[in-house]
């Protein structure tokens, strides 16, 4: 039997803080669920005073979650509101970067100084390969001479590191910038290097906001002619903040050609619609099965989906990326297709792709 939202969320409401007696669910801890491909991911957001008993109930959540049928993995995520929060989770870096304190009159989205333009890769469900196409098309984009920066604030489930190679930590010398790190001609940040190791991720500031905030204004990115957004997947906070805080030029929306995850793709689609932030288009990932020894296509996850789709939608169909053995190995392995062979076939839709943003000025 599959797991559902409705199941999920009755084995929560079993777990009660012994402060106040009321579960997680009724208390509105429980923020930001998600559910698929058998894992089952959320925020809890949490007063850090309290860090030890959150840890209980985190583990008494994580028990019982994982003996549902059908469910393979537990990620949850401890945050903190609260100043105190903050001062509590301190990551273990050797100086404490400070948030800035935004610029006076700033309560719209702004323009991050040195940052010609900022483009957002969303999907509206997890593993559709999201990363994947924002990792290629960063370096395919960096190939093509721009100047290109990376924001991993995927905060359920960061890969960028991984994918691009990228396994130090970023330091912040003055305790105020931090500095990126770079490979492959790409300057990346992800917000899963702030955190250290094992340890339970609580944000510093308040919430998820105060990091993606953090990530964007305090990053010495230098002056870049992109900047892509890894998001996570969904219409969460974080996809509300990045649009609300700064002005994103465009989004797209990476989808497989089931409906599952079409659906959701419209979502995310109306989300970027209703913030004014304009689609530059979808694409189609796993599109098309191609076997790496003998070369045969087959469609496993159909094909065509997204194209029609995004012509229902009005919005333009970029790339279809082939489903392909070595894509995986290539971003699993640090060096993203697009770097390891470029001129593979299955690589050659990610230098279109990048050409034709820039070729529209787009990147
Ligand atoms: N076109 C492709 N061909 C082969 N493997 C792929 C392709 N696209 C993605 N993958 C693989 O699928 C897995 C999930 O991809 P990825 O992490 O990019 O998805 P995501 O949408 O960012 O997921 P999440 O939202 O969970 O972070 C990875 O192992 C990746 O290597």
């Amino acid at each position: 039997m599959p797991l559902t939202r409705e199941t999920v969320l009755n084995t929560l409401k079993s777990v009660k803080d012994p402060n106040t007696g009321e579960n997680i669910v009724a208390s509105g801890m429980v923020r930001a669920l998600q559910i698929g491909d058998g894992t089952i991911r959320f925020v809890m957001e949490i007063d850090a005073s309290r860090m030890s008993e959150m840890e209980a109930l985190k583990a008494d959540a994580e028990s019982r979650l994982s003996v549902l049928e059908g469910c393979g993995n537990v990620q949850i995520i401890l945050t903190a509101h609260s100043e105190t929060a903050a001062e509590a989770a301190k990551p273990s870096e050797p100086t404490p970067i400070k948030p800035r304190p935004a610029p006076p009159g700033s309560s719209g989205p702004q323009k991050v100084p040195g940052i010609d333009r900022i483009i957002a890769v969303a999907s509206g469900k997890g593993g559709v390969g999201k990363s994947t196409v924002a990792a290629n098309l960063a370096c395919a984009l960096a190939a093509e001479g721009r100047k290109v920066g990376l924001l991993d604030a995927d905060v359920y489930g960061p890969s960028q590191p991984k994918m691009l190679g990228i396994s130090g930590r970023p330091t912040s010398p003055d305790g105020q910038m931090i500095l990126p790190l770079r490979n492959h001609g790409v300057t990346m940040i992800s917000i899963g290097l702030m955190t250290s190791g094992d340890q339970a991720v609580v944000w510093r500031g308040p919430m998820l906001m105060g990091a993606l905030q953090q990530m964007m204004g305090q990053v010495q990115w230098g002056a870049l002619d992109v900047l892509i957004v890894d998001l996570p997947p969904g219409t969460g906070d974080v996809q509300m903040t990045l649009c609300q805080k700064f002005i994103v030029d465009g989004a797209i929306i990476v989808s497989t050609p089931q409906d599952v995850a079409l659906l959701d793709a419209r979502k995310g689609i109306d989300m970027f619609q209703q913030m004014q932030v304009p689609i530059i288009g979808m694409i189609e990932n796993m599109s098309t099965h191609i076997c790496s020894s003998c070369g045969h296509e087959e469609h496993v996850f159909g094909h065509g989906g997204v194209a029609a789709e995004a012509e229902k939608l009005g919005v333009p169909l970029l790339a279809e990326v082939p489903l392909h053995l070595n894509i995986r190995l290539a971003g699993d392995g640090g060096t993203p297709i697009a770097v390891q062979a470029p001129d593979a076939p299955e690589a050659n839709v990610f230098r279109q792709l990048a050409r034709t943003l820039v070729a529209e000025s787009q990147a």
